[in-house]
C-alpha cells in the first residue's frame, strides 16, 4: 500500500486536489481519508461550548483513532470512518465503511504536525496558497457549504485560523517531499502526482 499524506492550510485547495487527482483514475482504486472526520468526538458538549473549540489546534484531533485506522487499513481491514458535520461541529454518529486500497490519500491540514502518522505516510505533500487567497476562497465556501456567516469566519480566522496556521501548519512544510502552489488551479502538478499512483497501481 501507498499512503500519500496532503497538507496544507484551510482553503488551499487539498480536497480540490484530490478531487482532480481522483477524476482520471478508475473508480475505486484509491482510497480518501479526511482528516476532518476525526475531530474529536464533542457529544459530551453543549453547542455553545463546541463553537468555541479550536478546530485548528493539534489537539483537536483524534490521532490515536486516525493512526489505529491507518494501520488497520495497512493490515488489509476495512475501517468505518465517521461522518464530520461542519454544522454541528460534532461527528453524525453516521461512519463510511473505507476498504483498504493500494493507494490511499489522507487530506488534512494538521495531518503532517503528529510525528507518528508522519511516519506512515510514504508521500507528503504540501498544497500552498496564498494567506488572502484562502481566506477569500475559505469565506466563500463556509459561508456556502458550511452554514456560517460572514463574521464568523471573519472572527475565527484572527482568533484562531491564523495563528495556528502560523505556529503548526505552516511550519509542516519542511516535511513534504512535494510544494503544489495552487494560487492558481495547477494541472502539472496534478498529473504528476497522478502518475506516480498509476505507477504504483499498475506493479500492484
Ligand atoms: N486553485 C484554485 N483556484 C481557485 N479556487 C480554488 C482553487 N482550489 C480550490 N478552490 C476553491 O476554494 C475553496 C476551498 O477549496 P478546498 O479544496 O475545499 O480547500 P481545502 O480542502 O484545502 O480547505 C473551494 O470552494 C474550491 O472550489
Ligand atoms: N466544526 C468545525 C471543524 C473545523 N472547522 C475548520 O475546518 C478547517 C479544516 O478544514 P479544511 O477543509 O478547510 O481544510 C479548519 O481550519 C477549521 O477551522 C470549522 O470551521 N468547524
Amino acid at each position: 500500500m501507498l499512503i500519500i499524506g496532503i497538507a496544507g492550510g484551510t482553503g488551499c485547495g487539498k480536497t480540490t486536489v484530490v478531487n482532480q487527482i481522483l477524476n482520471e483514475l478508475p473508480e475505486g482504486e484509491v482510497g480518501i481519508i479526511s482528516q476532518d472526520s476525526y475531530y474529536m468526538d464533542t457529544t459530551h458538549l453543549p453547542y455553545e461550548e463546541r463553537v468555541k473549540i479550536n478546530f485548528d489546534h493539534p489537539r483537536s484531533i483524534d490521532f490515536d483513532l486516525l493512526g489505529e485506522h491507518l494501520k488497520d487499513l495497512k493490515n488489509g481491514k476495512a475501517i468505518d470512518q465517521p461522518v464530520y458535520s461542519f454544522v454541528k461541529h460534532n461527528r453524525t454518529g453516521d461512519t463510511i465503511k473505507t476498504l483498504p486500497r493500494e493507494v490511499m490519500i489522507v487530506e488534512g491540514i494538521l495531518i503532517l504536525t503528529h510525528p507518528e502518522i508522519r511516519k506512515m505516510f510514504d508521500i507528503k505533500i504540501y498544497v500552498h496558497a496564498d494567506s488572502d487567497e484562502r481566506l477569500i476562497r475559505r469565506l466563500k465556501r463556509d459561508i456556502a457549504d458550511r452554514g456560517r456567516d460572514l463574521d464568523e469566519v471573519l472572527t475565527r480566522y484572527q482568533t484562531t485560523l491564523k495563528p495556528m496556521h502560523q505556529q503548526f501548519i505552516e511550519p509542516t512544510k519542511e516535511y513534504a517531499d512535494i510544494i503544489i502552489p495552487t494560487n492558481k488551479y495547477n494541472t502539472v502538478a496534478v498529473n504528476i502526482v497522478r502518475t506516480i499512483i498509476n505507477e504504483k497501481l499498475a506493479n500492484a
